[in-house]
């Protein structure tokens, strides 16, 4: 759905993005994490043609992002959105819809029916005087007054309180399983975790990592068995009447299991815990070895 090759993005002498390589399928939900200045809005503008590319090809829906019909295709959630403040929810996504040629009233359905879902009230006041959350969920239903098939959200819950957050996050997973393809970046890697399927870690312009989140923590993050005994076995602690001991493979859980039978116990349970993304992002950040480490096919 979404093919980026060899993106380049100068802005005068620097270099915001360099060879950034990657393809989105119908339906997935991609993220693109990186600290501060990494170029991930450089790249979601790309990807929106709201940017030129200084070298390399973007296409969406097969479409070159150049191509004016790859703009029905697509609505983007810019970071921040300023909104015309005299104009009403309902003036300016009507602005919206006849800038994209939609129907009146298809167009009329469509806002009031994303603005139900997204439980938005006081439709007739003025943008100017609305809260940032309230402000968040126009420009989400503007990206999506077009019924795009693909959907670019820059931070969709920046600077939001918890409850609007969550209900954003919330409204774009239910999106992904609407069968948007997303492409979306947030700093907050628990978010990213939710609702992504696959990830592409950004440091300093380039692509560091990148792949499904499974394939990420298999490579860069560690994972724990958590071994819970009838007895106490050498390392254990105690836990809830039983004892729990912290191994890393599947001999280490093996060595468990020997022990607590010589003590006359057994296992009674093994947890798997997995290295969350933030932890991932960590270890990529923090590796030695310069470059790009793919964990799947460019
Ligand atoms: N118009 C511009 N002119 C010059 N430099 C720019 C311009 N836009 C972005 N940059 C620089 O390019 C780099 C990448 O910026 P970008 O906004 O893409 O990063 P980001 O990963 O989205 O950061 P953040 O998480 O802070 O939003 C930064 O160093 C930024 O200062």
């Amino acid at each position: 759905m979404i093919e980026a090759r060899d993106l380049r993005k100068e802005y005068g002498d620097f270099v915001a993005v360099e060879g950034s390589t990657f393809s989105v399928d119908r339906g997935e939900v991609f993220g693109v994490i990186g600290p501060n200045g990494a170029g991930k809005t450089t790249t979601l503008k790309m990807l929106s043609g709201l940017l030129e590319p200084t070298s390399g090809d973007v296409s969406v829906a097969g479409y070159d992002v150049t191509d004016t019909e790859m703009r029905q295709q697509l609505g983007f959630l810019p970071e921040e959105s300023p909104l015309y403040e005299e104009m009403t929810p309902l003036s300016y996504l009507r602005f919206f819809a006849d800038l994209y040629d939609v129907p009146t009233d298809v167009a009329t359905e469509r806002m009031h029916d994303t603005l139900d879902e997204l439980e938005l009230e006081h439709r007739e006041r003025k943008l100017g005087d609305m809260s940032k959350g309230m402000k968040r969920k126009v420009a989400i239903a503007r990206s999506l007054i077009n019924d795009p098939d693909v959907l670019v959200y820059d931070e969709p819950a920046s600077g939001l309180d918890p409850l609007t957050t969550n209900y954003v996050i919330q409204f774009t997973e239910q999106l992904a399983r609407e069968g948007k393809t997303i492409v979306f970046s947030a700093h907050n890697l628990y978010h990213v975790e939710t609702i992504c399927d696959r990830v592409a870690i950004m440091n300093e312009g380039q692509i560091v990592a990148r792949g499904d989140l499974e394939a990420l923590q298999d490579e860069y993050g560690d994972r724990e068995y958590h071994v819970y005994t009838t007895v106490e076995v050498p390392g254990a602690v105690a836990e809830n009447g039983n004892w729990r001991r912290v191994v890393e493979t599947m001999d280490g859980v093996e060595d468990v299991r020997a022990a607590a039978a010589e003590r006359g116990g057994e296992v009674i349970d093994i947890r798997t815990e997995e290295s969350s993304l933030e932890e991932v992002f960590l270890n990529v950040a923090e590796s030695e070895t310069p470059g790009t480490r793919y964990v799947e096919e460019a």
